[in-house]
């Protein structure tokens, strides 16, 4: 792919796997995932058995959790806290995914909370946006995933902004099978990238990787990461599959 930034696979398991399927994904791909210089690959499995999976990960492949809260402890009945999360040994987590937006009460505020709490904890927030399909066709798109990203960023600074990963998740891709073209996708991210250079400059928006999601598969991966401002991709479906992953890795190799 000869990227100007080290791409990115993200794979998010959501809900599925239980943990021997999961420990059998990671015996299944720790030796085939390509050199770590050349794509960083993840998978973003369930809080249950993360600690399982990082003794059994490979030099080139990370584990990452799905979600966390921004609080170090306190009465939130259920919830993971990054200190929690820091004691599995995972290096990323998954921040404001549209699921969780839409299912579980995540706002802009506790992303950004949540943002903030990660780089304490040392942990690689991959920090989501995108837009519905009402917002896309009302031709805001833009503006809306421009007010996300301002939000998730409030009083980041430049030095914790460059250990950040953005994912833009256009919703009405995720799980349908439609996905964004990649002209659409690049025109986003290009949009994303521009309000990084307006928080941060461009030495700073030029470093930070922002992905594409949304129903990114082995047949169309390649052409969304020829684009010039795609960096990886965060993978629901297509991640599940030990195969059908090393494909997608493989494609984002430099
Ligand atoms: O986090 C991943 C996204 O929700 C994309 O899921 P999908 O690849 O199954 O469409």
């Amino acid at each position: 792919m000869n990227k100007l930034r080290r791409p990115v696979i993200a794979g998010n398991w959501k809900m599925y796997k239980t943990r021997d399927e999961a420990l059998q994904f990671i015996y299944a791909v720790n030796q085939e995932v390509p050199s770590r210089d050349l794509v960083e690959s993840v998978v973003c499995a369930n809080d249950v058995f993360l600690r399982d999976l990082v003794k059994r990960q490979g030099e080139n492949i990370k584990i990452g959790a799905q979600n966390m809260h921004y609080a170090e402890n306190g009465a939130f009945t259920g919830e993971t806290s990054p200190l929690m999360l820091e004691t599995t040994g995972v290096e990323y987590v998954i921040i404001g995914h549209s699921e969780r937006r839409a299912m579980f009460n995540e706002t802009d505020e506790t992303v950004n909370l949540k943002a903030h709490a990660a780089i304490k904890h040392e942990l690689t927030p991959i920090i989501c946006v995108g837009e519905s399909l009402e917002i896309r066709e009302a031709g805001t798109t833009d503006q809306v995933v421009k007010n996300q990203v301002v939000k998730a960023y409030l009083n980041i600074d430049r030095n914790q902004a460059l250990k950040t990963i953005i994912a833009y998740e256009p919703i009405w891709a995720i799980g349908t099978g439609k996905t964004a073209t990649p002209e659409q996708a690049e025109e986003t991210i290009k949009n994303i990238r521009g309000v990084m250079k307006d928080l941060y400059g461009a030495d700073i928006a030029n470093q930070v990787r922002i992905l594409y999601g949304g129903s990114v598969n082995t047949k169309n991966v390649d052409s969304l990461l020829a684009q010039e401002n795609i960096d990886g991709a965060l993978v629901g479906g297509a991640s599940l599959d030990a195969a059908s992953y090393l494909t997608l890795v493989n494609a984002a190799k430099k």
